[in-house]
């Protein structure tokens, strides 16, 4: 923490990932610092293989870097072995991809309930159905849904063990501006009643509008980095 500041979720320090595949290197990331406040929402801009996805993951606890340390909460990410990194991301982070993964044969709610059975703190399924304005849509099956529905019953999946962050690649890449403004709000409402740290990567650099801070992406580097003093309600966004 930092003093008279507010907590921070994350810190990377010097962060660097190499690809090697035969005889080719990849450098994914170039040396990332970077901190995230707790409660921020950032959205990650930047040309496609910039890196944005490289650094989610390794966030996530989905992959490691090459060099460079990351900490979640003062812990460091990078000296857990992967039994530690399994616990991390099993009790503190949520994530929502394009495609919303659900499973087909189960309802909205049972599929929520997958992660509510085994969750330390679970919301009630109800509640996170709710929170992302599908109550009324609880008995209805993927099948019955709309994409952006899908997506928020993903949305409400991912928040349903209450993790402290949710980390969103490309969560409305495969949606129309009407539906992709419902899953925004829906994500924006988690973070304001929940306190949920929000990282979002797109492609769609009207949606950098909602963010606390936006991080600009270029060659495996973070280019720049700008403040929104007053970041706008998803309706408001120019998509
Ligand atoms: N598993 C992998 N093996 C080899 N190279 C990889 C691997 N994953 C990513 N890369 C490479 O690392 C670079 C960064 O990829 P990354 O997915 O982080 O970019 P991105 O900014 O998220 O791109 P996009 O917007 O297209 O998703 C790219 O050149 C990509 O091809």
């Amino acid at each position: 923490m930092r003093a008279g500041d507010t907590p921070l979720a994350f810190r990377a320090i010097g962060l660097s990932k190499v690809y090697r595949t035969g005889e080719t290197e990849v450098h994914a990331l170039r040396g990332v610092d970077l901190e995230i406040a707790a409660g921020d929402v950032l959205v990650l801009l930047g040309p496609s293989g910039s890196g944005k996805s490289t650094l989610l993951n390794i966030m996530g606890g989905l992959d490691r870097p090459t060099g460079g340390q990351v900490f979640f909460e003062g812990e460091e990410l990078t000296g857990l072995d992967d039994a530690g990194l399994t616990r991390f991301r099993r009790s503190h982070v949520g994530f929502i991809f394009q495609f919303y993964n659900l499973i087909p044969s189960l309802t909205a709610e049972e599929n929520v309930r997958l992660v509510t059975d085994i969750a330390e703190r679970p919301l009630d399924p109800l509640a996170a159905l709710e929170l992302v304005g599908l109550g009324d849509r609880r008995t209805h099956y993927p099948a019955q849904l709309s994409g952006g529905e899908q997506q928020r019953v993903a949305v409400a999946r991912a928040i349903a063990k209450q993790p402290e962050v949710l980390l969103c690649d490309e969560p409305t890449g495969a949606l129309d501006s009407a539906t992709g403004v419902r899953v925004l709000e829906a994500l924006v409402r988690v973070n304001h009643e929940l306190g949920t740290t929000l990282v979002i990567i797109t492609h769609n650099s009207g949606i950098a509008a909602i963010a606390d801070k936006v991080l600009h992406f270029l060659d495996g580097r973070i280019a720049r980095i700008e403040t929104n003093d007053n970041p706008v309600d998803p309706a408001g966004i120019v998509w």
